[in-house]
C-alpha cells in the first residue's frame, strides 16, 4: 500500500493515487480527473475500480478523492415491501452520482459461500456476495473497461522488474494482470495440501490439530482476523497470503475468514482460479444495504473502491440517476453486465423447470416489478 504526498493538495494530474487513464490511451474514458467531482458525485462508469486517497496519503479526509471512506450521508430507511420481503428506501431526494452506502459482510471462501448457498436456498433468502470484481472483468468482454486498463497497463510494466512493489505495481488492476501472467507463464507454486483441513501461511504447513489449536482470533494493526478452516486447502509456497478488510465501526463487519492459503494462489486450472475467489455474506454481519433489493431496472450500480489495502475492495453502491425520496433503492444482483448470463440462467431453469418440476425458477423469479424486468435474477 502506497500514499501520496501531493504539494497544496491532491490534483487529478499529478496525485499518484489517480491512476491517469487517459496517458494510457483510453480514449473511452474521456475524463482523466478523479473518480468524485467537486460535490463528490462519481464521474466515472462502474466497469473500472476507483482507488481512494488512504490512510498513508498526506491530504485530509476533505481530499476530492476520498468519498466512500468517509461513510453514509443519506437518510435511508428499512421497510417491508410488497412483493419482495424488506427494502431499502431513501427518506430524501439524493442526486445522480451519489454515493449511498457500501454492502458489508463476513468475508469468505467461495468454496464456504457455495457450501451457505445450499443452505440459503431453503428459506429462499441470500444475502451472498460474489466478490468477483476482477475475475469477471477477465472472462467478460461486456465488462471492457477493466480489460482494457489491463491491456494498457501491460504496454507500462516494466519486464525488468515485475515483482516489484512499487505504487504501480500495487493497483488492483496490475495485481490482478501480475497473477494472470504468472499463470500464463506457468510460474505457479501454488500445489494442493495433503487434507481438507490444512493452512498454510506461506512459510509452512499446519495440521489440522495445530489448526484447531490457533487462538480464534489475531490482532493484526487495525485488522481482526479470524482464523477459519476451509473446506479445501491450498498451500501458497514462499508468500505470506493473509487477508483482512477494515473493522470500521460496530455497524461494519469486524469479522474477516482468512482463508490465508488460498488468497494469492496463482491459478492453474478455471476450477483453482474460481475456489481461490471470495464472497460476503450480510446474513449475520453487515449494514442496511443489506436489504437493498434486486431490480432489473435499479437506481444504484455497484463500483468496486480500494480505500485501503488493494487485498479486499469495498462495494460501493452509488445512484445511477436522480431518486426521488421515499423511491426504493436497488441494485442489480446480476450486476451491470449480468442482464445476459439472468437471461440465459432464465433458459437453464425452464429446462430445469421441465426436467425437476421448476422450484429453482421459482427461486430466483424476479418480482421487482419495473417494465425493464426479464423475470428472473440470479444472484
Ligand atoms: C439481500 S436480501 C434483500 C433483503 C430481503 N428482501 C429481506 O427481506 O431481508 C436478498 C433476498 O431478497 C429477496 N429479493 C430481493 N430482490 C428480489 C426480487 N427482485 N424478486 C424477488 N425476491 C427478491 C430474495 O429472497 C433474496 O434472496
Amino acid at each position: 500500500m502506497a500514499g501520496c504526498d501531493c504539494p497544496g493538495g491532491c490534483k487529478p494530474d499529478t496525485c499518484s493515487c489517480n491512476y491517469d487513464y487517459r496517458g494510457l490511451g483510453l480514449e473511452w474514458l474521456e475524463d482523466s480527473g478523479f473518480a468524485y467531482d467537486q460535490n463528490g458525485r462519481v464521474t466515472r462508469p462502474n466497469n473500472i475500480g476507483i482507488t481512494e486517497c488512504n490512510i498513508l496519503c498526506k491530504c485530509s479526509m476533505e481530499c476530492q478523492n476520498r468519498v466512500v471512506q468517509r461513510g453514509r450521508e443519506v437518510k435511508l430507511q428499512i421497510f417491508m415491501t410488497r412483493e419482495c420481503g424488506w427494502g431499502l428506501r431513501t427518506l430524501e431526494p439524493i442526486p445522480k452520482g451519489t454515493y449511498i452506502d457500501s454492502y458489508l459482510g463476513l468475508v469468505i471462501t467461495r468454496a464456504e459461500a457455495e457450501r451457505r448457498e445450499a443452505e440459503y436456498r431453503q428459506s429462499g433468502l441470500s444475502y451472498l456476495f460474489d466478490l468477483d470484481f476482477f475475475e469477471k472483468s477477465n472472462e467478460n468482454s461486456m465488462n471492457c473497461g477493466m480489460e482494457k486498463t489491463l491491456e494498457a497497463l501491460e504496454l507500462i510494466e516494466s519486464p525488468e522488474t515485475p515483482d516489484s512493489e512499487s505504487a504501480e505495481t500495487q493497483h488492483p488492476a496490475l495485481l490482478q494482470k501480475k497473477r494472470r501472467r504468472a499463470t500464463r507463464f506457468g510460474n505457479s507454486r501454488k500445489r494442493r495440501a495433503k487434507g481438507p483441513f490444512t493452512t498454510g501461511n506461506g512459510r509452512g504447513q499446519r495440521n489440522q490439530k495445530e489448526v484447531e489449536a490457533l487462538s480464534e482470533y489475531e490482532e493484526i494493526g487495525e485488522f481482526r482476523v479470524k482464523q477459519e478452516k476451509v473446506p479445501f486447502g491450498y498451500e501458497e509456497v514462499g508468500q505470506s497470503s493473509r487477508t483482512a478488510t477494515r473493522n470500521h465501526s460496530v455497524e461494519r463487519t469486524s469479522e474477516v475468514s482468512a482463508a490465508h492459503n488460498l488468497e494469492r494462489s496463482t491459478s492453474t486450472t478455471p476450477e483453482d482460479y474460481r475456489l481461490r475467489s471470495y464472497s460476503l455474506d450480510s446474513k449475520d454481519m453487515g449494514n442496511v444495504t443489506r436489504f437493498s433489493n434486486h431490480s432489473c431496472d435499479p437506481n444504484l450500480d455497484i463500483y468496486s473502491v480500494v480505500t485501503g489495502s488493494h487485498e479486499i475492495f469495498t462495494l460501493a453502491l452509488f445512484a445511477n440517476r436522480d431518486i426521488t425520496a421515499g423511491s426504493e433503492l436497488t441494485f442489480s444482483y446480476s450486476g451491470t453486465a449480468g442482464l445476459e448470463r439472468a437471461k440465459e440462467k432464465k433458459k437453464q431453469l425452464k429446462n430445469r423447470k421441465n426436467k425437476k418440476g421448476g422450484e429453482d425458477t421459482e427461486l430466483f423469479k424476479c418480482r421487482c416489478g419495473t417494465t425493464k424486468c426479464v423475470g428472473y435474477y440470479w444472484n
